[in-house]
């Protein structure tokens, strides 16, 4: 078995396309327009996953837009996608430059959460760093620098 892709439901397409790509350096992979459905389904690679070794990309986000608009509200069963970076400082500096709200900023050089124009939940986890030595999000009060 393999780890395809996780889907979710955006409301606005450019929108979110300049946040995934534009912003979080995501690269859109593959694109199905759906008449009948009336909806398009972006698959979405970060940089590391667009090829892995078996000329598949894997590990996808897929952005599903309905053309008919729909209000979405996030079940509290679903938390974040997570994504690794060479460099965790630089990376949320370049998101808050765009105009990204850094909501838990990386003061322990580990892990970051930012949120799309749609609320998802994105965490940040500096490469090489122990998941077990992030501190809850709790414990770090967001003074907004770090
Ligand atoms: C291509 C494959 O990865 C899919 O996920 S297709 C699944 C299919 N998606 C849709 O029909 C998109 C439009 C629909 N209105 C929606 O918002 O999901 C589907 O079965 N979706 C149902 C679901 O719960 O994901
Ligand atoms: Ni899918």
């Amino acid at each position: 078995m393999r780890y395809l892709h996780t889907m979710v439901r955006v409301t606005d397409l450019d929108e979110s396309l300049d946040f995934y790509c534009n912003k979080m350096g995501l690269t859109e992979v593959r694109r199905i327009e759906n008449e009948a459905g009336r909806f398009t389904l972006v698959f979405l690679a970060a940089d590391e996953d667009t090829n892995p070794g078996e000329g598949r990309p894997a590990s996808l986000l897929e952005l599903t837009y309905n053309w008919d608009p729909e209000t979405y509200s996030g079940g509290r069963n679903f938390g974040h996608l997570a994504y690794e970076v060479d460099d965790i400082y630089e990376f949320c500096q370049k998101l808050m430059d765009a105009g990204v709200t850094i909501n838990r900023p990386p003061r322990d050089g580990n892990m970051a959460f930012v949120k799309s124009p749609d609320g998802i939940s994105f965490e940040i986890l500096q490469k090489g760093k122990p998941l077990e030595k992030a501190e809850p999000w709790a414990s770090m009060a967001n003074t907004g620098t770090w």
